[in-house]
């Protein structure tokens, strides 16, 4: 591709589980990943053929062990953001119950955080605005 010329956009799906003390889960990209480091909500690109929610059930069942229901996912909001190489474009989906307890299968780090405390982690650039969302939605 050449530089400047029209970037794939990428269809990602993600999700915020929420928990009942009002805590997020963020999971931070492990080493080796593009942006390794970052912190960002579990999901993944959706398949071709899959709704958002299904990759959103698919995604935390691989990452996370955990199992929600698709009714469960709540549309929150979207990101439509530019990277170097790639446009993304991803709904978060906010979740408040689920079964199992989430872990961290895929060798990331994970973490509840409070709504005001998002910012004080370094979240992959189209999150941040997400973040933003959240502290002042939910
Ligand atoms: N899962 C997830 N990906 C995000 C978020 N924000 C964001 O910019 N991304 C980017 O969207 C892309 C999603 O890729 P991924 O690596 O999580 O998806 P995947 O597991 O299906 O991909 P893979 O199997 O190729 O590793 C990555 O470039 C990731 O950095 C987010 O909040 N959650």
């Amino acid at each position: 591709m050449s530089a400047g010329g029209p970037k794939p956009v990428i269809h990602v799906a993600a999700c915020a589980l929420l928990d009942p003390d009002g805590r997020i889960l963020i999971a931070r990209r492990p080493e080796g990943k593009p942006m390794a480091g970052l912190w960002e909500f579990p999901g993944g690109k959706i398949e071709p053929g899959e709704t958002p929610e299904q990759t959103v059930v698919r995604e935390l069942r691989e990452e996370l062990g955990v199992e929600p229901c698709e009714r469960c996912l709540h549309p929150f909001a979207f990101v439509s953001h530019p990277y170097e190489t790639f446009h993304i474009v991803m709904p978060l989906f906010l979740c408040r119950t689920w079964d199992g307890f989430a872990r961290p299968l895929e060798g990331q780090e994970i973490a509840w955080v409070r709504k005001e405390k998002l910012g004080e982690y370094r979240l992959s650039p189209a999150d941040r605005s997400l973040a933003a969302e959240i502290r002042d939605r939910l």
